[in-house]
């Protein structure tokens, strides 16, 4: 507090009038502060969680003696004046309130100049508003309690304390501040609900007057609460036992703890930090190559493939492990994995995780977290981007783990060019990878240039299988053939090494299953850095747009750094979620999931993983009867796509068998050639996922409740290779998944795309565009 707010304040002390009104806002102001400091320390991000007193503070309560509240009230009365300091302060007063103030606050010397505005009473009645506003909170509701009937009030004071009240259970303050005391925000309203009763019933006319005096809001709430919490755990400690228990079940603090093994170990992490094309995984490949045993773990089925193809011709000895597929290799002490399905049981000498930066993403990012804290490895090789080096710094010095940095740039800088396209497809040269984020676009695209050049295009994107993926990569490699065009969608985006000489994007903007929203700049480098592969045909890389429009939001992805991540994910183990589980009977699964999400706690550096596919599957789950919690848990990880229906009916089918303890079985034909239109590619790249689904729970459940699984991979390989056949005749206009959803171009003819770019940054647009040129950026 700045000591002219002190002396201000010292004043309107000694003024008769406002001197209840100053010690109740300094009481308020004290208690402010005191919880303030309290939330600042122990509430590290913006949204509330959960304090865990025990941490920080020295026991107080018997009955509860792990948690502590609002010691000044309990210690220290408000100001601790003798009588005659009350009567006369002196200036010695703005010492002692500065002492024990040692904050300063926005408005406070404002707010005492409004006090020192109003006029509140008698003289009888300031002194008992001292001794109101100056009394323990326990003693206040012993009081009440122990009071006989309450005394008669006016109509109007009622009026007021029936605001006061009806504020006070709406007050998000309040609500919160009962957390720590393990009152949960469903529970607060009947708390208060009670609270209020209790107080209508016994209380004095002098705390009427002085709640009246205080006004509904803020000043009121402050003084209510520490009764009110009073009140609560002597009237329902069996609610506040029980919402606590199921808060420590929720405990997502400290997650290194969970991985007692690799805390034992004293781990060397090397974080390989560059941008794309640096050499980052080659470089960790080496030692995992060199290791006795290692494991290499992958952002993506396909690059896990292309990892094990590649170490195994190499001469080392390496296993696959994916959702769904086991692949053995005799002898083989190596494993390449992908990042989901990496033991942290098992000891290796060597481990590495590859695309570190995934910490970030909302949805997966648990799997990376989970692998850099509990992996057993004496050695483990990071690779990524620089974005989440701080935060691996900080991982690293909360496991005790050494940490080593290797810094890289790209071999050769990215170029950007500027005005070859102009909005024209037939401006395609051999070589290019047209980047379109959808489905309907890359068919849109491939479609436009087979029809207007003489180039054919190969596909990739995010439904075909990563066969079929492989299989058009190598197509478009192979320069002994006419497929010279990629078109791709943002699944290209990720480690790959693929011959191309310049990454076009169709457009920069996406659809993000609300909305189309700006590509995030991130995501661009990522991909741009596709072109130019050391070691392919096109060394050196180059980058453009389509349209002019959006060039400058692609030049301005490129030279923007990377983020500085401040949270990675976390998600419950099941036997969290379990424990959790077992304080709430006789809730589903999906609202188990979605209380879990409300109550847990997590420390600053960690978010709570997206889990809208895990409460979609719970859902439609929720009706099959005979799955243990466990079997829903599991289910719900399946990778299904939630917005194909028949994906999803085929999903429900198979735990609905499983649940009845019948062999599950595949229950769909096998088409007998490749797709005539689109409306058969998308139904081949169903049957794909649903194969691909029944392989996953194999691996995930009882072998022998999945009988089929042979068939399920020979049928699997031969709809890759169906869908392979089909992708090389494609030459018919894309149809939507969903044929209700409004369409977002037109059907007929090649459209030019819109870009949202253009629209969401109209006013840089306005300025001139950027001069023909070739401008480098590091991407
Ligand atoms: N020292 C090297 N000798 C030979 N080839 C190399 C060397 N370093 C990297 N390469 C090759 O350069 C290409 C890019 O390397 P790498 O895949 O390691 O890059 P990266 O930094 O991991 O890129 P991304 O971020 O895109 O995954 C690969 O084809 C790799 O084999
Ligand atoms: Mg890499």
């Amino acid at each position: 507090m700045a000591r002219g707010s002190v002396r201000n304040l010292v004043n309107l002390y000694s003024s008769k009038n406002n001197f209840s009104r100053v010690t109740s806002f300094l009481h308020s102001y004290r208690f402010l502060h005191n919880l303030h400091s309290s939330e600042s320390r122990f509430y590290p991000s913006p949204r509330p969680q959960i304090a865990k007193p025990t941490q920080f503070m020295p026991s107080y309560f018997t009955q509860f003696s792990d948690f502590y509240i609002f010691p000044y009230f309990r210690v220290h009365p408000i100001c601790t004046l003798s009588e005659d300091e009350k009567k006369e302060p002196t200036s010695n007063l703005s010492e002692k309130i500065e002492s024990e103030f040692e904050c300063s606050g926005d408005g406070f010397a404002e707010r005492i100049n409004e006090l020192g505005n109003e006029d509140i009473g008698s003289e009888e009645q300031r002194l008992n508003f001292v001794q109101i506003a100056n009394s323990d909170p326990v003693e206040i509701y012993k009081e009440i309690r122990d009071g006989v009937k309450s005394e008669k009030q006016s109509r109007a004071d009622w009026d007021t304390l029936i605001e006061i009240f009806r504020s006070f259970s709406q007050s998000g303050w309040a609500s919160n501040q009962a957390l720590a005391v393990y009152i949960g925000a469903s529970f607060f309203p009947t708390a208060v609900h009670e609270f209020r009763k209790f107080f209508f019933k016994k209380c004095k006319t002098d705390l009427v007057k002085y709640l009246v005096s205080l006004g509904p809001g803020d000043d009121a709430e402050r003084f209510l609460f520490p009764i009110f919490v009073e009140f609560c755990i002597e009237e329902f400690p069996d609610e506040i036992k029980r919402f606590r228990k199921m808060v420590d079940s929720a405990d997502l603090t400290r997650p290194h703890t969970w991985f007692p093994f690799a805390r034992a170990m004293k781990r060397k992490i090397i974080y390989h930090c560059g941008p794309t094309n640096s050499g980052k995984t080659y470089n960790a490949l080496q030692r995992f190559m060199e290791a006795k045993k290692g494991v290499y773990c992958s952002p993506l089925r396909l690059l896990a493939m292309e990892v094990f193809d590649k170490v195994n011709t190499l001469g080392v000895y390496c296993r696959l492990l994916t959702g769904q597929e086991k692949k053995d290799f005799p002898f083989s002490n190596h494993v390449a994995c992908t990042v989901e399905m990496v033991s942290t049981d098992e000891l290796y000498d060597v481990a590495v995780i590859d695309e570190i930066q995934m910490m970030a993403d909302s949805a997966r990012g648990y799997a990376w977290t989970r692998a850099l804290l509990g992996l057993k490895a004496d050695e483990i090789h990071l690779c990524g981007d620089p974005s989440v080096l701080n935060i691996v710094r900080k991982i690293c010095s909360d496991t005790g783990d050494e940490l080593v940095e290797q810094h890289y740039d790209r071999f050769k800088p990215l170029v950007i060019e500027a005005k070859t396209f102009l909005g024209d497809l037939k401006n395609v040269r051999p070589g290019d990878c047209v980047v379109a984020f959808s489905r309907r676009e890359i068919f849109e695209v491939k479609l436009a240039i087979e029809k207007y050049t003489n180039h054919r295009c190969c596909v990739i994107y995010g439904a075909l299988p990563p066969e079929t993926r492989r299989q058009q990569a190598t197509l478009f490699n192979d320069q002994d053939n006419e497929f010279d065009v990629l078109v791709a969608s943002d699944a290209v985006g990720m480690g790959l090494n693929l011959n191309i000489r310049r990454v076009v994007f169709y457009n920069l903007s996406k659809y993000n299953g609300d909305k189309m929203v700006p590509v995030p700049a991130s995501q661009v480098k990522q991909i741009a850095g596709r072109a130019g592969r050391r070691g392919s045909r096109y060394p050196d890389g180059l980058t453009t747009t389509l349209h002019l429009d959006d060039l400058e939001y692609l030049i301005e992805c490129l030279k923007k750094p990377f983020d500085d991540v401040k949270k990675v994910g976390l998600f419950p183990f099941f036997e969290q979620v379990e424990l959790f589980g077992a304080q709430l009977p006789n809730i589903t699964f999906s609202q188990l999931l979605v209380k879990f999400g409300e109550n847990c706690q997590l420390d600053g550096s960690y978010f709570l993983c997206q889990h809208q596919h895990v409460k979609k599957i719970a859902n439609m789950l929720e009706k099959v009867q005979g799955l243990s919690l466990e079997d829903r848990f599991n289910f719900c990880f399946a990778p299904c796509n939630i917005r194909d229906p028949k994906a999803m009916y085929h999903l429900l089918r198979f735990a609905s068998s499983y649940a009845q303890k019948l062999p599950v079985n595949i229950a769909m034909g096998m088409p007998k050639c490749s797709a005539r239109s689109d409306s058969e590619l998308l139904d081949l790249e169903t049957r794909h996922q649903v194969l691909s689904m029944y392989l996953w729970l194999s691996n995930h459940f009882k072998e022998e409740r999945f009988p089929y699984v042979k068939k399920a991979e020979t049928m699997a390989t031969n709809i890759a290779h169906l869908l392979g056949e089909s992708l090389l005749k494609a030459c018919w206009k894309p149809e939507s998944r969903n044929p209700r959803k409004p369409k977002l171009q037109e059907e007929d003819g090649y459209q030019r795309p819109r870009s949202l770019v253009k629209l969401q940054e109209k006013k840089r647009h306005e300025k001139s565009l950027p001069e023909q040129r070739l401008e480098k950026v590091a991407a």
